[in-house]
């Protein structure tokens, strides 16, 4: 029987581009509404893994997945699935601010248009309210209708984060979503992030362990064997970085590897 917390759960996920093994054999476990951090050294994996959670790779005829996946019990990997409606319960935040060549305004109310939202009046209010809790209503509010390519980088990340809140979507997949900022502006993205625990299941990338220990309520770390990535170690944040289990995870936390 499937666990009631335990949200998303990936089991023995493999994953190859163009044939070659970049991703084997990972079990992995998000719980409902907490911050999982999924770390590791560069080229282990961790992008590779959270792209498949809104099946990203589909777009990729290259990529190959391998498993099974599952959402509230549900096999998401299986064919005929309806990925749009995926993609709404599961949103996916870049590396980069990537805002639409939008304006402000409709970087949110397109999405919901696209999603089958009918009455402008609720899309907009909508918006709003999305905007509000990324704490960018009062930056923008007078400027809706400017291109979102004029705000600064912080301001867009933030404008990415209510684009995909705005679905209100069940889990957040975050592939290192302050690193493209400075560290106020980072700061800024790292609380919005924590003000999300309990309502949002939220994975994040991240490079930076000070953040995956002020963020994560679990952790998983990401390791490689032979250029292949693999599931070291998962458990909860203040058991991992406390008392890891493994050598290599215990290493890595130290800085000494990776
Ligand atoms: N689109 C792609 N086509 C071919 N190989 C890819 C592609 N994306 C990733 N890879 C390969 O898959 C492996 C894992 O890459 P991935 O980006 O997932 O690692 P990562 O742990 O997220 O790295 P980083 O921390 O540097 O972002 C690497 O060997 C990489 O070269």
């Amino acid at each position: 029987m499937t666990d009631p917390q335990i949200c998303l759960e990936a089991c023995d996920l493999s994953v190859r581009y163009g044939g070659r093994l970049a991703v084997s054999g990972v079990g992995l476990r998000a719980r409902r509404g907490r911050i999982l951090a999924i770390v590791g050294p560069s080229g282990c994996g961790k992008s590779t893994v959270l792209a498949c959670f809104n099946r990203l790779h589909d777009l990729n005829p290259a990529c190959e997945l391998r498993g099974s996946i599952r959402l509230d019990g549900q096999e998401i990997l299986r064919p005929g699935l309806d990925v749009l409606a995926l993609r709404r319960r599961v949103g996916l935040i870049a590396q980069r601010p990537n805002s639409l060549p939008l304006s402000i305004g409709r970087n949110l109310t397109f999405p919901l248009r696209h999603h089958g939202m009918g009455r402008r009046v609720d899309r907009q209010d909508a918006a709003r309210r999305a905007l509000q809790r990324v704490g960018l209503w009062e930056e923008v509010k007078d400027r809706l209708g400017r291109p979102a390519s004029e705000l600064s980088g912080g301001q867009q990340q933030r404008l990415c984060l209510a684009r995909a809140l705005v679905l209100e979507p069940e889990v957040l997949l975050l592939d290192e979503p302050c690193s493209a900022l400075d560290p106020l502006a980072s700061a800024v993205v790292e609380e919005l992030v924590a003000s999300l625990r309990g309502n949002v299941t939220i994975l994040i990338v991240t490079h930076n362990l000070a953040q995956a220990r002020r963020l994560a309520d679990d952790v998983a770390v990401f390791w490689n064997r032979d250029g292949v990535g693999y599931l070291e170690e998962q458990g909860s944040a203040d058991a991992v970085f406390a008392a890891p289990c493994s050598l290599i995870t215990a290493a890595y936390l130290a800085g000494a590897r990776g």
